[in-house]
């Protein structure tokens, strides 16, 4: 078992964190825990209430239950103290398109009545630089891909020191290249010890750059860890060929597995699939008891399951697994 993390190695702490709009629960009960340092995904279905979360972490939105931690801090209570430390990209803020990327950024930060004028022009070429867009900065945002486009957001969100990143779906509509940069400009910014909590509604963009994973079901946590903890947690799957799908089936529910025939057959053959639970008879029973009942066993295989089988097991269907 995973000792329990003292709330000064988490960057956030939800306890029972919750919201409602109208009778629609976007956001229920929800713990969670993020540690310092990680690359953390939060993961979900489109409307599976990762942007609702996001914003009561910020204090956008308030919740109507529970309780929030960001950096050790109570939220919203200590947000003026927290918030500076914070970076964020959640729309993307809008930027002017005939002023240069380095001017807009200089315009946002006049914006914020807490930034310090004196080190502006620093900041932001520091922030350019660190997103790889030092060299661009001077051209006009309009001739920008979408992928420095998002960059951009992440170099306004930089431009002062960060202990944590908060970032919703900042691959959204990237195409490869774009994907590609951000993910790696989230890598250097992780490598730095800036804690990264990422949204996604996409298993492969998770899978290749975090550490630690959360994943959202309509409104609720379905699971969390870091990624071996989920591949690790992942039910074998059996499928079973054989010509008697019917009474295989039969068998299988009797024995308490939720079996289903694929719809591909092999050859003459159907192909029965399973998740074998925790509660399921060893594999050796089945195919006794399949074997017994008459069921002509023509193959029989166990496998792990993939994180990716884990994640449709966890979230249903309509997951989008890769872009
Ligand atoms: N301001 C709002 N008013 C009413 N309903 C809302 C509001 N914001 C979100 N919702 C609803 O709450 C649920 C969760 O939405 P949320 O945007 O948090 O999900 P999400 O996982 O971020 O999805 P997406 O990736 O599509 O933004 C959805 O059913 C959504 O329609």
């Amino acid at each position: 078992m995973t000792a329990v993390p003292e709330l000064e190695d988490l960057a956030i702490r939800t306890t029972g964190l919750g919201k409602s709009f109208g009778k629609r629960r976007a956001v229920n009960d929800l713990d969670l825990a993020v540690p310092r340092g990680s690359i953390f995904g939060f993961l979900g279905p489109n409307g599976s209430g990762k942007t609702t979360t996001i914003r009561m972490l910020l204090g956008l939105a308030t919740p109507d239950a529970g309780s929030i931690s960001l950096l050790a801090e109570p939220m919203p209570a200590a947000a003026a103290r927290v918030l500076p430390r914070v970076g964020s990209l959640i729309e993307g803020p809008a930027f002017y398109p005939f002023l240069s990327g380095r001017a807009n950024l200089v315009r946002l930060d006049s914006a914020d009545r807490t930034s310090n004028a004196s080190t502006r022009h620093r900041r932001v070429d520091a922030a350019l630089d660190k997103v790889g867009l030092g060299k661009a900065a001077r051209l006009a945002v309009h001739a920008y891909s979408l992928g420095m486009k998002q960059r951009l957001g992440i170099a306004h969100a930089l431009m002062a020191e960060r202990e944590l990143l908060v970032l919703d779906e900042p691959t959204n509509g990237l195409d490869p290249q774009g994907t590609r940069e951000v993910r790696h400009l989230i890598r250097v910014l992780a490598t730095e010890g800036t804690t990264v909590f990422v949204s996604s509604h996409l298993l492969s963009e998770i899978e290749q750059t975090c550490s630690h994973v959360a994943v959202m079901s309509n409104g609720n946590l379905v699971a969390q860890g870091t990624l071996e903890e989920l591949r690790a947690d992942g039910r074998p799957l059996v499928s079973l060929r054989t010509p008697d799908t019917g009474v295989a089936l039969a068998v299988l529910e009797r024995l308490g597995l939720d079996a289903r025939v694929d719809p591909v057959p092999a050859g003459d053959d159907g192909v029965l699939d399973a998740v074998l639970g925790s509660e399921a008879p060893e594999p050796e029973r089945l195919v006794e008891e399949l074997v017994a009942a008459g069921v002509r066993v023509r193959g029989f295989t166990v496998q792990a399951a993939s994180l990716e089988e884990r994640f449709v097991a966890l979230t249903g269907e309509g997951f989008d697994l890769v872009q």
